[in-house]
């Protein structure tokens, strides 16, 4: 079994890698642009798609389905980016398999891919081995820890085939949000809709420069509220997390949150209702009024 692992993300890129591993002992990491920006992501070959201005990943799924197909059997990881995202469903026509998208685990049995992923809105886990040869999965940041200290790459080509676009870009416009890396923070605060204005969330961000940390939300605060950008929000459908410290903060702990963030190691929940769901997954619960217990924990943890 062969493993390709494809991300326009080089950190994400190091995360697939290390998930690659369970299933194949050979891994090649298929990278838009410069190979030399990645060679340290801890695949054993590189191969690079020179990417255009106007090019997207998903105009090399024909000339990275030709590379893959040179194997006899190959698992394939690809970033749950929305480049990735497109670039996956490309790939899947032409290895004639499914994708299986946001895959919690990836490990091996019998020696054939075998994979879990959350389903029913995160109530359920579902576990499938794969009985055909190629397999398709995406893979959002955070699911695997990164190898550390894997030597940089060697064996950088570029791709055989070359792009094709069925589109062609018109226009760019840069999204101005700033991006928190979330998946890195040893420390978080995490804000729910228990914060009752934007203006608020000044006090939860001292909170979070007096432990270091960062700050991410619940779903509501970034997709319905615009009051953090969606790169901040945790959970199934967000981003997955595993700090040292999670502080929830008016945080209900509904499953679809809990499943982004219960890998943390220590979990402390503020929420002024005794019975919210957050204290039955908490280290720590505090019973109250995140407007009087979040300053008067900054003045302590100043
Ligand atoms: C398919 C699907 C996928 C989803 N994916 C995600 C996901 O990835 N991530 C995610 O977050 N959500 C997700 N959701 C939404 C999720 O179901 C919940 O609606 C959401 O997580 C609730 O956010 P919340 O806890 O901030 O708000 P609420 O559930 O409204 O909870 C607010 C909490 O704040 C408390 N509170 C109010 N005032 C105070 C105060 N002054 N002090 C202390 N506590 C206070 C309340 O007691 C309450 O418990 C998904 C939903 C679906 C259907």
């Amino acid at each position: 079994m062969q493993s390709y692992v494809i991300s326009e993300n080089n950190a994400l890129l190091s995360e697939l890698c290390a998930g690659a591993r369970n299933v194949a002992s050979d891994v090649t990491a298929v990278v838009f642009g410069d190979g030399a920006a990645a060679a340290e992501c801890g695949a054993d070959h590189i191969l690079t798609c020179p990417l255009e201005e106007s090019g997207s990943p998903e105009d090399f799924a024909k000339a990275i389905a030709e590379e893959i197909l040179k194997s006899d059997a190959a698992c394939v990881l690809v970033g749950n980016t929305i480049l990735g995202r497109a670039l996956a469903g490309k790939l899947s026509v032409y290895l004639n398999t499914a994708v299986f998208a946001t895959i919690s685990s990836l490990t091996s049995e019998d020696g054939k891919p075998c994979f879990e992923r959350t389903v029913f809105g995160g109530t359920a886990v579902n576990k499938q081995v794969i009985e055909t040869a190629y397999s398709v999965f995406t893979v959002n940041s955070g699911i695997f820890a990164a190898a550390e200290g894997t030597g940089a790459c060697t064996d950088i080509a570029p791709i055989a085939g070359a792009a094709s676009a069925s589109l062609k870009r018109v226009s760019k416009d840069e999204k101005r949000e700033t991006a928190v890396n979330l998946v890195a923070a040893k420390r978080i605060v995490d804000v729910g809709r228990g914060l009752a204005a934007q203006e608020d969330l000044a006090m939860c961000e001292k909170l979070a420069s007096a432990i270091d940390g960062e700050v991410g939300c619940s779903r509501p605060i970034a997709e319905n509220n615009k009051w953090l950008p969606k790169s901040s929000y945790m959970g199934i459908t967000g981003v997955q997390v595993k700090p040292d410290l999670i502080i929830c903060t008016g945080v209900s702990g509904q499953v679809q949150h809990i499943g982004g963030i219960n890998k943390s190691k220590v979990i402390v929940a503020i929420n002024k209702d005794k019975s919210a769901p957050i204290f039955k997954n908490c280290d720590f619960g505090l019973v109250g009024d995140m407007y009087k217990i979040i300053p008067l924990l900054t003045e302590k943890l100043s």
